[in-house]
């Protein structure tokens, strides 16, 4: 038999009703479908707005669909036995400060009906895992962020889920705490976990994701790993250095209908790039270019970054939406 998917999505939507006749109605989510499969680190993409939180509060089931279907490892989300499967990190967690990080893991053990007997074997397991080992007696009080947010780990991970679901996992934190939650979400994946996870830092998740969904005004704009990603979103980037760039050379690019931006970075030396790039687009500029006398001195060709993907899949939005 096949294993279920750890999240499988389809047609989900969301639509809140506002107002005092509840007549207003706000569409978070538009008939979304996707599926995570076990062992994968999933990346959930989109600006303010898009229906990430939405969707993420529909899995943990805080908040009621509209319509669709939402399953947990092969049960319906929201229902007890997902829950018990499933453990979730949210966006600024705030542990008592009266806490030390082993009192707090203790508290949150017993919230979730484990023996005492379970808590400490787990508690040290966990403190080992996230390295709060050797300070798991001192106050909250003097943690920085990074402990924090390891702390939060450590209690996502207390009743030993296979799903993890991370919201803003490395919000608010420096490099060092980034690169450490990124080793410890790497060292859970070898484990066999399953992780979802919503993020602002693209570069960040592009790092840590094996796989991504972006979505944006409650719609999914595109799923895959970075390489089915580039993909589907067209070509390499290209990059050039020339000279002798004259202003006519300039307007005649800007009159055809590749996009190039332009950046002088010495008095006779311009750098021209081209976001999206098919091979025959390249063959046009260089043609243009010499034809019009300028001098090329550097080409480098170069794939698309995750947000560079994301930038050119999402519509800035007018100030006042969001
Ligand atoms: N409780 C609510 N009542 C009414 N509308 C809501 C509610 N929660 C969210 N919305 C609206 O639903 C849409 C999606 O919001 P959501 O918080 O899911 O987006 P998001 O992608 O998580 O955004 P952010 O990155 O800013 O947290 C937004 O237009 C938001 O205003």
């Amino acid at each position: 038999m096949e294993p279920h998917r750890a999240i499988d999505i389809q047609e989900l939507r969301k639509t809140y009703r506002e107002g005092i006749f509840r007549r207003r109605r706000q569409q978070a989510l538009r008939g979304v479908s996707l599926a995570v499969q076990p062992g994968e680190v999933f990346g959930l993409l989109g600006p303010n707005g898009a229906g990430k939180t939405t969707l993420i509060k529909i899995l943990l089931g805080i908040v009621h669909k509209s319509g669709g279907t939402a399953s947990l490892l092969g049960h319906p989300a929201g229902s007890q036995i997902s829950r018990s499967r499933v453990g979730y990190l949210p966006e600024n967690l705030r542990v008592a400060r009266h806490h030390t990080a082993r009192t707090a893991l203790n508290f949150y053990g017993r919230l979730s009906r484990m023996s005492t007997q379970q808590i400490a074997r787990r508690s040290d397991e966990l403190l080992e895992l996230v390295g709060l080992r050797q300070r798991d007696r001192e106050s909250v009080r003097g943690f920085s962020k990074g402990m924090g947010q390891r702390l939060g780990l450590a209690q996502a991970l207390l009743h030993d889920p296979d799903l993890l679901i991370l919201d803003e996992p490395t919000d608010g934190l420096d490099p060092l705490g980034r690169s450490q939650v990124r080793d410890i979400i790497n060292e859970l994946k070898g484990q066999g976990k399953t992780i979802f996870l919503n993020s602002h830092i693209l570069q960040e998740v592009e790092m840590i994701c094996d796989r991504f969904a972006i979505l944006a005004q409650g719609e999914l704009k595109a799923i895959g790993s970075i390489d089915d990603l580039r993909g589907s979103n067209g070509e390499a980037s290209a990059t050039m250095v020339v000279s002798s760039f004259s202003t006519m050379a300039a307007e005649k690019l800007t009159q055809t209908d590749v996009a190039v931006t332009t950046e002088a970075i010495q008095p006779d030396l311009s750098r021209l790039r081209i976001d999206k790039c098919p091979q025959a687009d390249l063959d046009r500029v260089v043609d243009l270019l010499r034809s019009e006398g300028a001098s090329i001195h550097q080409i480098q060709r170069g794939s698309s970054t995750l947000e560079q993907i994301f930038l050119s899949l999402v519509q800035p939005q007018p100030p006042e939406s969001l």
